[in-house]
């Protein structure tokens, strides 16, 4: 019996993701919880001819206790886009919740920002002495799904995007989104122009403005995204069930395997609890954190922009949650 929950399920990444998690034949039981319309939704999936039995959940009657209990694995698009304040409170209530009724569940956090709300995830779970680093990830699918397609369109081929893979690590914002093109599957045209090179890169940390912009104020990405999030999703799933060798990049915390990120620290010369990188996955979450590997120059360049935003993000997170548990005078 595999249950997963999708916390925001009413909303755009929600809605989509929660399909594609229906339509996944290793989902048995399918939990949609948000403030808003899940009846509708959850009505609207369950004629659907795939086994997942699907329930919808408001706040009233229980409704996040109810939609939590029993989850193998908990999907968070709850928020609002580019809104990183309100969402601080939001993912820290959900996780609250997650602590309380679903402590042994794989943890994936799409809500933004991403490289503040999965430290604010751990710091909760911490508190209620529930925080199993190996299970809760930082969902940064959507730049590696855009990485592909990106080279893919490069190289003329849009058949290759499933094909190409390309390392995308650091954190999930801007400068933070750092993408290893040397180490794509598929190499970029020998004599690929440097211009070329850095738009390529900017194009793939600062892919969600693009769609922002061309959304014209109806929000940022959600179909993309719920396809990303539902293939980190499937990943996990898969892991869970015993596949093995199964590699994705995901921003972790360092104690997940303190093996893999005291290289990764060496490597980056700096600490840092939370950072984005290939994971193996296995039964138990995350087995392997797996070194960055040898980096051309302008990589490593681009590593070093991403470490000070990355740390100030992370601190952001932690001194959310301290402050929220601070006792009151
Ligand atoms: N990790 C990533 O790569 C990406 C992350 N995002 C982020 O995902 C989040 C959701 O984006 P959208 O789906 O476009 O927003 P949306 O506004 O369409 O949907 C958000 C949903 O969350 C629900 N919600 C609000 N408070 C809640 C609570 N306390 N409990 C449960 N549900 C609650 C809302 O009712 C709504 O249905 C945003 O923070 C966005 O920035 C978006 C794209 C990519
Ligand atoms: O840019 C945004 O606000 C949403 C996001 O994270 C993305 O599209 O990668």
């Amino acid at each position: 019996m595999v249950k997963a929950v999708v916390l925001g399920a009413a909303g755009g990444i929600g809605q989509p993701l929660s399909l594609l998690l229906k339509a996944n034949p290793l989902v048995t039981e399918l939990g949609l919880y948000d403030i808003v319309n899940t009846p509708g939704v959850a009505a609207d999936l369950s004629h659907i001819s795939t086994p997942a039995k699907v329930e919808g959940y408001l706040p009233a009657n229980d409704g996040l206790q109810k939609a939590l209990t029993g989850a193998s694995i908990v999907v968070i698009p709850a928020g609002v886009p580019r809104k990183p304040g309100i969402n601080a409170g939001i993912v820290k209530d959900l996780a609250t919740g997650i602590a309380k009724y679903a402590p042994e569940a794989f943890v994936l956090v799409i809500s933004n920002p991403v490289n503040s709300t999965v430290p604010i995830v751990a710091e909760v779970f911490k508190k209620h002495n529930k925080y199993n680093p190996k299970r809760l990830f930082g969902v940064t699918t959507l730049d590696v799904t855009r990485a592909s397609t990106f080279v893919a369109e490069i190289l003329g081929d849009l058949s290759l995007s499933k094909e190409v893979v390309v390392p995308v690590v650091g954190g999930h914002s801007g400068v933070t989104i750092v993408p290893l093109l040397s180490q794509s599957s598929h190499p970029l045209p020998s004599g690929f122009a440097k211009e070329s090179y850095e738009a390529l890169v900017n194009r793939i940390q600062f892919g969600g403005d693009e769609v922002v912009k061309a959304k014209d104020g109806a929000g940022s990405a959600t179909l993309s995204m719920a396809y990303a999030g539902a293939e980190f999703a499937s990943k996990v799933l898969r892991a869970v069930k015993g596949e093995k060798g199964i590699i994705a990049p995901s921003y972790v915390s360092a104690e997940a395997d303190t093996t893999g990120s005291a290289a990764l620290a060496k490597e980056l010369g700096k600490e840092l609890s939370f950072f984005s990188s290939n994971v193996e996955l296995g039964t138990e979450g995350v087995t392997k954190i797996i070194p960055l590997g040898k980096l051309t120059e302008a990589e490593t360049a681009l590593v070093k922009a991403a470490l000070p935003e990355l740390s100030t993000n992370i601190d952001k997170g932690v001194n959310f949650v301290s402050e929220a548990y601070k006792p009151q005078l």
